[in-house]
């Protein structure tokens, strides 16, 4: 079977993944859900004209001659502070006191600040003239009665809460999150509490993968490690089937031993078995059984997390109900030439920086399946298209961002 690209193996697998159902959360708990309803203000922010500092409310016309040679004298007829209501209105050759966000008084058309003013007893001396709406934050200047102000289908970042506080929203309707098994297999593979002896290795994809599925909203399931044994994989991919979704990571290749691709076949007649024209993370299982979305990663540690990225966050995002599925890329100069052959799209472990003005992007030394150190250094995976062969130091190349 040849291959088929990212782009064909990702609409196949979104074509086959539901949107999970809905939920109420406090906005205490909605950081990083998916918003599924617009938020609409109810009332102007700020509801009324108010101060933008502390000082005096006045009439601009009054201290256009004012400065500090020429100061002004103003008769102080009251005070206003944030929370209250002036009750005096202004009128020429008059200040009244007021705070920082109070409501401006009825007459008053700037305010002068403090700094700019001397106090002499029932009266200023207004050292600094003033423009027509000096000081002043409009009503209505932040958000107006009607705007939708946080639109549904984003992630829910620090700044909506706020904004849905401003609203005066406590809670809000976000997509649920689904629940995720990640099972690991391979007789090698063994648990953190275990001395791994000879060539056994820590079930790092695992934790890895958990982490990953943490970050991207859902919540992991573990659900350890199954043996190269049909009847140990068909049991515990039973039990992870209980989840919303199901990972697991090792066994789709052509080995001896890679029982994954038996075992899927067995219990879901509606599994593929791919080969992605991509580097790392070529092999890839992907299908349902019964209504469960499950992926077969590959077993190397960075063909593992790279197939995430490509396949897994994206699923997540869509069940969640996202707008926006694709990965966070920014465009970047390449420090370096960089050549491959042109069978597959390369994602390399890369770090980028923000260098006079400009994102700059080295890609790591080492880029091995095998390497998990270079994806520990990197901040981004640097997109060497399928049928490019070479990208010379200076061109703007794509890069997906790591950890947004
Ligand atoms: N003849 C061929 N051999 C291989 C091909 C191929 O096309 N033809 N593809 C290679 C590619 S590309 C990849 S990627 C790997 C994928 O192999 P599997 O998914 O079958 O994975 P395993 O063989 O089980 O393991 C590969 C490697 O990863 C280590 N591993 C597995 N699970 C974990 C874990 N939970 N934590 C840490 N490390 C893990 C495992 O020990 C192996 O070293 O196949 C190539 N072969
Ligand atoms: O897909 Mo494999 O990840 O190239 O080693």
């Amino acid at each position: 079977m040849g291959m088929i690209t990212v782009d064909e193996a990702l609409a196949s697998i979104l074509a086959k993944i539901e949107p999970k159902g809905l939920e109420k959360v406090s906005i205490t708990e909605a950081l990083g859900r998916v918003l599924a309803e617009d938020i609409t203000a109810r009332r102007d922010n700020p509801p009324l004209d108010n101060s933008a500092m502390d000082g005096y409310a006045v009439i601009a016309a009054d201290i256009q001659s004012a400065s500090p040679d020429n100061p002004v004298k103003l008769e102080l007829v009251g005070e206003v502070a944030a929370g209250s209501i002036g009750q005096v209105t202004l009128k020429n050759q008059q200040a009244i006191r007021i705070m920082t966000g109070a409501p401006i008084p009825p007459g008053a058309d700037a305010v002068l600040m403090q700094e700019d003013t001397d106090k002499n007893g029932a009266s200023i001396l207004a050292k600094d003239k003033a423009t027509v709406g000096e000081n002043i934050r409009l009503a209505g200047e932040d958000v107006k009665t009607g705007d939708v102000v946080v639109p549904k289908g984003g992630v829910i970042t620090p700044a909506h809460v706020g904004m849905m506080a401003v609203c005066g929203r406590s809670s809000v309707t976000v997509g649920q999150r689904p629940t995720v098994a990640i099972l690991s297999t391979g007789d090698e593979i063994v648990d953190l509490d275990q001395a791994p002896e000879g060539s056994q290795i820590y079930n790092s994809n695992g934790y890895m993968l958990m982490a990953q599925v943490r970050s991207a909203g859902g919540m992991p399931r573990y659900m350890g490690i199954a043996k190269d044994d049909e009847q140990d994989l068909l049991e515990k991919f039973e039990w992870a089937l209980e989840s919303d979704i199901v990972i697991s990571s090792g066994g789709v290749s052509v080995g001896d031993y890679d029982l994954v691709k038996a075992s899927l076949k067995k219990m879901g007649n509606e599994m593929v078995f791919w080969k992605v024209a991509m580097k790392p993370g070529k092999p890839l299982a992907f299908g349902k059984i019964g209504s469960t979305p499950v992926f077969g990663l590959p077993g190397n540690p960075v063909s593992s997390f790279v197939s995430f990225e490509q396949f897994v966050r994206p699923s997540l995002k869509k069940m969640m109900g996202a707008r926006d599925l694709s990965p966070q890329t920014v465009q970047a100069t390449l420090t370096e030439t960089i050549r491959k052959k042109t069978d597959r799209v390369h994602f390399m472990s890369a770090v980028v920086s923000w260098d006079s003005g400009d994102y700059t992007v080295t890609p790591a030394e080492q880029q091995g399946s095998g390497v998990l150190k270079s994806t520990v250094a990197a901040n981004g995976l640097l997109v060497f298209p399928l049928e490019a062969s070479e990208l010379k130091q200076g061109e703007r190349v794509t890069v997906q961002l790591l950890n947004t």
